[in-house]
């Protein structure tokens, strides 16, 4: 049994990592952090997890020393910032005690691997660029084998994983131009726990809107890293997130034009043949598209794809679970491949419908 270490219990990744962790057959959640609710125990705080091993967890404060002295793994479900300082000190203290500790990272502080970038859209000065080149990004569909031998996970935003993976084949293949829009829907929970106006019930609640449209979304600069890499030359997106009055799960459809004439049924093969060996990617039968609640509460990605013949653009529609493969379902992925685990320990349950 390994043990783990959970930084942000209280925000809702926190509260998901602690859900998932709780049925976990090789993962113990042993220590639980947050300053707002220590000394309380995890079951007080979450009456869903009474009875679970994981509910008797004392919630204590912060503290680098013992995390990095008691845990082989800590999940850090803290803000930007705080993150990166986190993980400074345990990687520090577990150097001294010269015992090896993986750290998967649910905040952007390592995702995005150019320190200007991140700072300017992230407005926070990087105060960790020797992990951030050693940190390997955490989207496990594509790069596995560099998890498997990596300390340092950042794991990916939920926007971009939907992103990502939509546009993976599209763009390894060369199918489609540079000009990618990609219309994002995403349930509220997508906010964090923090009490903020925006997200109050009457606020949300029977409403749909956009936010941070127009190329502000600090999502972009990730989603282009990422998009780039995988085309092997620099590609822009334009980026346009709406909130929908939902709990979890994000939606995307992404439009682009076409680079060359190629048929839905050959683009489907090769969608079909680039995530043969992905069990989590689920590409839709054609005549099927994705929906919230078939991937409610589980690590599926799920994708269709369409041509429009009239205007030439390839469509792909993406749709996960933006706290579980958005965020901590990926996040324990990560942890068992860098624990030599199999992928799909103690997360492989079915999704959550309706
Ligand atoms: N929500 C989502 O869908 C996704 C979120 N993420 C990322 O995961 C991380 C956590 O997100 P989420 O759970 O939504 O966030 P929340 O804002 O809901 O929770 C933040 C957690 O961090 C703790 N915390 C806040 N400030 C500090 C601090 N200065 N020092 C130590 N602990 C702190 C809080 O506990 P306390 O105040 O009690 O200490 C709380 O447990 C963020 O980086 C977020 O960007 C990533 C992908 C998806
Ligand atoms: C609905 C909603 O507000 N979603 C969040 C994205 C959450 C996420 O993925 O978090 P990271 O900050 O870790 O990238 C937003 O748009 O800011």
């Amino acid at each position: 049994m390994y043990k783990a270490g959970l930084i942000g219990v209280t925000g809702y990744t926190g509260m998901e990592l602690a859900r998932i962790l709780a049925t976990h057959p090789q993962i113990e959640l042993t220590h639980a952090t947050s300053r707002q609710e220590s000394g309380k125990k995890i079951e007080d705080l979450y009456p869903f997890l009474r009875s679970y091993k994981i509910g008797s967890v004392c919630i204590s404060d912060y503290d680098a020393q013992e995390l990095a002295k008691e845990c082989d793994i800590i999940f850090l479900a803290v803000p930007h910032g705080t993150a990166m300082q986190s993980a400074g000190e345990i990687f520090s203290i577990a150097k001294t005690l010269n015992k090896t500790i993986k750290i998967i990272d649910l905040s952007a502080d390592f995702r995005i691997k150019n320190p200007e970038t991140y700072e300017a859209w992230y407005q926070i000065k990087h105060t960790e660029q020797d992990l951030l080149t050693r940190a390997v990004y955490g989207l496990f569909d594509i790069y596995a084998d560099s998890i498997k031998n990596a300390d340092l996970i950042a794991n990916p935003g939920c926007y971009p994983t939907a992103s990502i993976l939509g546009l993976y084949p599209a763009l390894k293949n060369a199918l489609i131009q540079n000009d990618i829009v990609i219309d994002a829907k995403s349930g509220t929970s997508g906010a964090g726990r923090k009490a903020q106006a925006s997200s109050l019930f009457c606020e949300v609640y029977d409403n749909f809107r956009p936010y941070s449209i127009g190329g502000k979304h600090r999502h972009t600069p990730e989603i282009e890293q990422e998009l780039s890499a995988i085309a092997k030359k620099e590609i822009f997106v334009s980026f346009n997130p709406h909130l929908l009055p939902i709990e979890r799960g994000i939606l995307n459809t992404i439009y682009a034009p076409l680079a060359k004439a190629i048929s839905a049924e050959k683009i489907h093969a090769l969608y079909a043949g680039e995530y043969e060996n992905s069990p989590f990617v689920r590409v839709l039968p054609s005549g099927q598209l994705p929906e919230t609640r078939n991937v409610r509460g589980s690590l599926f990605c799920d994708i269709a794809i369409s041509v429009d013949t009239r205007t030439n653009k390839l469509i792909i529609a993406s749709a996960i679970d933006n706290l579980a493969r958005g965020a901590s379902m990926q996040a324990v992925a990560n942890a068992n491949l860098c624990l030599g685990l199999p992928l799909a320990t103690g997360i492989n349950n079915a999704p959550l419908c309706p």
